[in-house]
């Protein structure tokens, strides 16, 4: 992977004097060690450095630090934890990386509610620790230990999402540090409602906004009682027609699932070897979780085996203790760097596609079939129980002809999405790397609308620029 500095715009000493003069000269760093760990994230795509990286620790520093930023006209890029999959925080034109990972508080739990407010260095499984006394948790689990207001940024979702929704349906409200410095409460300072017609969404403006309209330096998020039981399941299927085909059923009976993940035959190749796993084969898989009271499980169970059956399935291997759930679903949160292990060296060019359930069966053996044409090896995982799947694409990250293959295959996948009435990110978001196809699925007016609300947050066009849009 090759990496470069910044191509246009320089940090001047003068804004470093004057950032200095906000945060402390040790809480702003020029160190190339530094730039570099903030120049990508977890994904394959190029990387830029910024001139620098500043750590704010509450909202006044950040918003003084945009006041700067803005007068001075320099890129300013929100950093969460960096495990981004589409070069969101990669500074394509230079500038002030603000990593959030200093504002770690978690500000207030209303246990009666059903709800909290979090700074944006909260990480999820630093929430779910720390609520485990309540009896309650944030279901939202992308499976990285992501920050919050990062998840709120990329719109994030993953396994739970089937149940409890993905963060467009969970954040209530959030603190946003506009460009020009103001401090936004986007449903209004201090509201936490589980309804509102108040008025345009501005919320969800900023859910899925990448960093590219303010900085989110708190958010309000729902909460949800730890189910009283939980059981976990696999199965497998001699074919990938008929794994979705029992989920799309499973669905289309109302089973309230809490999560049902897809893996193929060459994802469970590589989970059985990186995870250990034992008793399963390499076959389409999967993955399965009930919520409920110890017989609601059961009986949510009891329906799915059946339709299961139907489907010519396996019978289910349970886990019920927590150590082995934990074990299954470590081996599908892991299945990223089991996927990259199938080839020693190699880099993972992600996809993320999102299609109406009906259409999953047909794309998912069309995306299958198109991959074994290629030179390419691209196991296939899936949140198939909200019609979303990625295939992750092994490419030796050197060689210019793979990446090119690599990335015709997954445009195909994303136009044949498109095609379907889905869209080309069902939870990644755009970053660098999709810009064209936003444009492409949102239409002339619809790419015009959305540049037209971005000049009137950021008319100077400082907010993580060259992301989201051509
Ligand atoms: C192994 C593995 C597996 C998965 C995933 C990653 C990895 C490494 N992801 C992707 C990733 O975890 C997800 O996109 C997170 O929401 C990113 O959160 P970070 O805090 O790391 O944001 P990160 O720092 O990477 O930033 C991402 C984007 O958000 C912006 N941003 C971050 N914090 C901000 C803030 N406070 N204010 C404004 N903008 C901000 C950044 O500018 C950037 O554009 C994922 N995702 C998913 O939805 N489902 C999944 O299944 C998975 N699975
Ligand atoms: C390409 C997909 C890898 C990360 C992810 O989103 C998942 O494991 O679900
Ligand atoms: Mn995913």
């Amino acid at each position: 992977m090759s990496f470069f500095t910044s191509p246009q715009v320089q940090v001047s000493s003068k804004a470093i004097e004057l950032l200095n003069g906000v945060l402390g000269k040790e809480n702003i760093s020029t160190a190339e060690s530094v730039r570099d760990h903030h120049s990508r994230d977890e994904s394959s795509l190029q990387a830029f450095l910024p001139d620098c990286v500043v750590f704010p620790k509450d909202t006044l520093q950040v918003s003084e630090c945009m006041k700067i930023c803005y007068a001075h006209s320099l890129p300013v890029i929100p950093f969460g934890t960096g495990t981004g999959l589409e070069g969101g925080i990669t500074a394509v034109k230079g500038g002030v990386c603000m990593d959030l990972s200093h504002m770690k508080q978690i500000l207030s739990v209303n246990q009666e509610d059903f709800d909290c407010t979090v700074q944006p260095g909260v990480t999820r499984m630093m929430l779910n620790s720390d609520l485990r006394a309540t009896g309650l948790w944030f279901p939202v689990d992308p499976g990285a230990d992501a920050s919050l207001c990062g998840m709120a940024a990329t719109s994030a979702s993953g396994t739970n999402a089937v149940r409890y929704g993905t963060m467009r349906e969970n954040v209530m409200n959030l603190e946003v540090v506009l460009s020009n410095g103001d401090v936004l409460h986007s449903a209004g300072g201090g509201r936490r409602t589980r309804k509102t017609a108040a008025g345009y969404n501005m919320t969800n403006l900023f859910v899925g906004s990448e960093g590219t309209l303010g900085v989110i330096t708190q958010a309000t998020l729902r909460l949800y009682g730890i189910p009283e039981a939980t059981l976990s399941a696999v199965c497998q299927f001699q074919s990938v027609q008929s794994a979705v085909d029992a989920t799309v059923a499973t669905l289309q009976a109302g089973i309230p699932i809490a999560r049902i993940e897809f893996l193929d035959d060459v994802q469970m190749k590589a989970c059985i070897n990186y995870s250990n796993l034992e008793g399963l084969q390499e076959l389409s898989t999967l993955f399965l979780e009930f919520h409920g009271t110890d017989d609601s499980v059961k009986a949510q169970a009891d329906v799915v085996g059946e339709i299961v059956q139907l489907n010519e399935g396996s019978d289910f291997m349970y886990a019920t203790e927590a150590e082995d759930r934990n074990k299954l679903w470590t081996a599908r949160h892991s299945a990223f760097y089991a996927a990259s292990s199938l080839r020693p060296g190699s880099r993972i060019l992600t996809t993320d596609v999102c299609v109406p359930i009906s259409e999953l069966p047909e794309i998912i053996t069309q995306t299958k079939n198109d991959i074994s044409k290629s030179s390419l090896l691209g196991p296939i995982v899936g949140h198939v129980g909200d019609g979303n799947f990625h295939t992750l694409l092994l490419i030796d990250p050197e060689d210019e002809s793979e990446r090119k293959i690599a990335k015709d295959l997954a445009n195909r996948m994303a136009q044949r999405a498109l095609a379907v009435g889905g869209t080309c990110t069902g939870e990644h978001g755009i970053g660098i790397g999709k810009r064209h196809l936003l444009a492409e699925e949102l239409g002339q007016v619809g790419i015009q609308t959305m540049r037209s609300i971005k000049e009137a947050l950021d008319p100077k066009g400082i907010m993580n620029p060259g992301k989201v849009f051509l």
